[in-house]
């Protein structure tokens, strides 16, 4: 259940810093993987800084049993070690099933957390998964004294969590966002994929027969088939559970490293969707999320226009043979407002949609 209004910014522990009332807009176009135990990538980390939006150290899936506590560890020292400048830093913890989840918690809180901005919760269920860490973050938070309160990003990887979506989103104000986990998801769904993300080729429709003189259907004749997204659905209500609580929706993991296109695309749906940013697996898959969940010079160009046509935002003119309204001039402004928040952090994004001619506008 959750917690009545009056209630819900209650801090949970004696001590605990104020939760927050509004999760910040901070550009995460790439949350960026890496294992903090893997020495050739932790000495990767303090480079990448600046070049990413989010840096995440992982201790769940992708890191060895036996190698949980050296993952951990190595987290701290990336943490204690590294100036993060405007960059994010995030950790994914272990399931809370898992018998690695407790120390994660309590460790990293007091040695590193008034150095993490989110935590990642894998395989979260129900808002009851939310509470218990909810609570714990709290009492942990007053115990190290922390004077900023950690937030919560939630992987939705089970049916259980897809059918619980919006009671998630709204278990605590420490929720900042969810990202689509297809790789669980698929597997607990019973999905017949053996992939991490992305599409398959079996999942299409098929043109319909085209018909001879007589009418009658051909059905052996060439038909064009067309590949559908498997994902679409649970990428939809994500964003819709998200906007509707004030948090922010992201796309998984793409597992193909090398099919640097269909992983283009694939973050490039969930952009247009609505979602403000993706997973990094490989340095490789940075440079694309950056692209893509940065809007084009060109829409930015636009988007301006009609702002600027629209005067106080309210009746109807024509661009361009189009019409736009109140409706359009709040997506044009969506635009311009991640525009402006992204070169301010980005001198290159910056240096294009200065570059935007007046007469453009
Ligand atoms: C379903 C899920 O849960 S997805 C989330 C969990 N999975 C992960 O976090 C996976 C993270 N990524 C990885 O483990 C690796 O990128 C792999 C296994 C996919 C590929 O690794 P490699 O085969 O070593 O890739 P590759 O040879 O192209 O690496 C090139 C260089 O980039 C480094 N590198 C690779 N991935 C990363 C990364 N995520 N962060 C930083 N550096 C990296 C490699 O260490 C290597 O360094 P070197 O030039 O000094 O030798
Ligand atoms: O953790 C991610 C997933 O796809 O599973
Ligand atoms: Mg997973």
């Amino acid at each position: 259940m959750t917690r009545p209004a009056k209630d819900f910014f209650a801090p949970l522990a004696v001590g605990a810093p104020a939760p927050l009332r509004e999760i910040p807009a901070r550009p995460s176009r790439a949350i960026h993987f890496f294992d903090p135990g893997n020495e050739k990538m932790a000495a990767k980390v303090p480079d990448m800084v600046g070049t990413v939006d989010v840096l995440l150290g992982n201790l769940e899936d992708a890191v060895k049993a036996e190698n949980k506590e050296k993952s951990r560890q190595g987290l701290v020292d990336i943490g204690k070690s590294t100036d993060f400048g405007p960059t994010q830093f995030w950790t994914r913890i272990n399931s809370l099933d898992s018998p690695w989840v407790l120390d994660d918690l309590t460790t990293l809180v007091p040695e590193i957390g008034d150095k993490l901005d989110v935590i990642m919760v894998p395989k979260v269920q129900g808002a009851e998964d939310i509470h218990y860490v909810d609570r714990l973050l709290a009492q942990l938070e007053a115990r190290a004294g922390l004077t900023k309160p950690l937030q919560v990003h939630a992987i939705l990887e089970t049916a259980r969590g897809v059918a619980n979506i919006e009671e998630i989103c709204a278990a605590s104000p420490r929720m900042q966002g969810l990202s689509l986990g297809p790789a669980d998801l698929a597997a607990d769904r019973r999905m017949k994929t053996t992939r991490v993300g992305g599409g398959h080729p079996g999942y299409l429709v098929r043109q319909d027969p085209a018909r001879d003189d007589l009418g009658v259907p051909q059905y052996d004749a060439q038909r064009t088939t067309y590949q559908q997204d498997l994902w679409h659905y649970t990428i939809a209500r994500m964003v819709d559970a998200c906007a509707m609580h004030g948090i922010y929706p992201y796309y998984g993991p793409f597992g193909d490293i090398k099919d640097t296109v269909a992983c283009e695309d694939q973050f490039r749906n969930a952009f247009l969707l609505g979602c403000v940013g993706a997973w990094s697996l490989h340095p490789v898959q940075i440079t694309i999320a950056n692209k893509v969940f940065s809007p084009s010079v060109e829409d930015v160009a636009h988007a301006r226009r009609v702002i600027a046509a629209m005067g106080d935002g309210t009746g109807a003119v024509m661009i361009d043979g189009k019409m736009e309204d109140d409706a359009s001039v709040k997506q044009c402004r969506v635009m311009v407002a991640l525009a402006d928040a992204l070169a301010a952090i980005d001198p290159e994004l910056k240096e294009q949609y200065d570059r935007i001619e007046v007469a453009d506008v």
